[in-house]
């Protein structure tokens, strides 16, 4: 079987061949210059992962990086039908939603005694004790329970087989190679090949096998296990934030008829021609962001930035939650899928 477009090309190939999705090159200036300006600060830099979300691990431990694999395990589909009744974790007198119920979850499991981040452990886990790790504090549960429980006992099982329980053990298996360690992960775990055909050719975006680099990168500041020597080669992850994010700020573009369907609150199927669009054209937009980035260093002579595509998208990823309110009117394109 021939092997996918890579996400990088897969994202060019989409946005070459895509009719309801469209890139802005004036937005993607505007979003240049907006990063251009902050790339000396945290929210542009490796250390950003911990200094900024208080929930991410801050130690860098061998129980931080099997946090992260079982994290990255579940990081999908949390948004609910409707945006006042979901799914809400309460941490340390605070509530979290989306993504953040989930890491809300996994360390109240931790603090509770439960192993949840033990191989042994979750490899077995049932789906009641994965329900009362997961609970809500609201009626509304964390969606696609059935298929976390599926994947997590997968990965735990093939963790314990080849690699000894520890995801560190894979990682250093990459040689300190990003691509390597995608391979080895989408090699070795089959909840993580995203991967879909689009105009008759198989196409890869890896949005979870990708983060899961990215976020072992931001854990460990870039060093020891963690210096992945071409972190440049991996690209923003394709979720359902990102597309609303670059939307809002001008930097792609819904055709009418698509537009109609995500304001109806149609649910894609994963692999659609539209939900690919999106998907593809959000992964092509940042290359150009970034494209433009270094343009703009060259031309007034930045060279001390290591600005690169997943630093980008963790800095939209976060605006585009704290700006929640300000995209109500471009809402997300909806899918059920363990992708992302
Ligand atoms: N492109 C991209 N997608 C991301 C993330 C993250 C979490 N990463 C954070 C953790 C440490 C880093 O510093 C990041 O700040 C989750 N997701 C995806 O978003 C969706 C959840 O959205 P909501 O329902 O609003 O929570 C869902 O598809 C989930 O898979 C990211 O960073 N980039």
């Amino acid at each position: 079987m021939d092997s996918p477009l890579l996400p990088k090309e897969a994202g060019k190939f989409v946005s070459e061949n895509s009719k309801d999705v469209s890139i802005l090159e004036i937005g993607v200036q505007k979003i240049a210059e907006l990063l251009f300006e902050k790339r000396n600060s945290k929210e542009l830099d490796a250390t950003g992962w911990k200094l900024l979300h208080d929930l991410n691990p801050q130690t860098m431990s061998e129980a931080s990086v099997n946090w992260v694999f079982v994290t990255d395990t579940l990081n999908f589909s949390f948004w609910s039908e409707n945006d006042d009744h979901k799914c809400l974790v309460k941490y340390k007198g605070r509530m979290h939603s989306g993504f953040w119920s989930l890491c809300a979850a996994i360390n109240r499991a931790l603090d509770e005694g439960i192993p949840i981040t033990s191989a042994s452990y979750f490899a077995n886990i049932t789906l009641d004790q994965l329900k009362y790790v997961l609970r809500s504090d609201t009626d509304v549960p964390m969606p696609m329970i059935e298929e976390r429980l599926k994947v997590l006992k997968e990965a735990g099982n093939i963790l314990l087989e080849r690699f000894d329980g520890s995801f560190l053990n894979c990682i250093k298996k990459s040689e300190n190679s990003a691509q390597k360690l995608l391979r080895l992960v989408v090699e070795n775990f089959p909840s993580y090949r995203d991967e879909t055909t689009f105009r008759g050719k198989k196409v890869a975006f890896y949005k979870r096998a990708q983060i899961l680099i990215a976020d072992i990168w931001g854990l460990l500041e870039g060093k020891g296990d963690g210096v992945f020597h071409d972190m440049t080669s991996l690209t923003m992850f394709a979720d359902y934030r990102i597309p609303q994010a670059l939307v809002y700020l001008g930097a792609m573009k819904y055709s009418e008829k698509l537009m109609k369907k995500i304001k109806q609150g149609t649910l894609f199927q994963s692999g659609d021609c539209q939900e690919v669009e999106i998907r593809g054209c959000s992964i092509w937009c940042i290359e150009l962001i970034l494209h433009r980035i270094l343009e703009l260093q060259a031309q007034r002579g930045c060279t001390n930035t290591h600005i690169n595509s997943v630093l980008i998208d963790y800095y939209l990823w976060d605006y585009a939650r704290d700006h929640r309110k300000d995209m109500a009117d471009i809402p997300i394109h909806r899918v059920r899928c363990i992708y992302y």
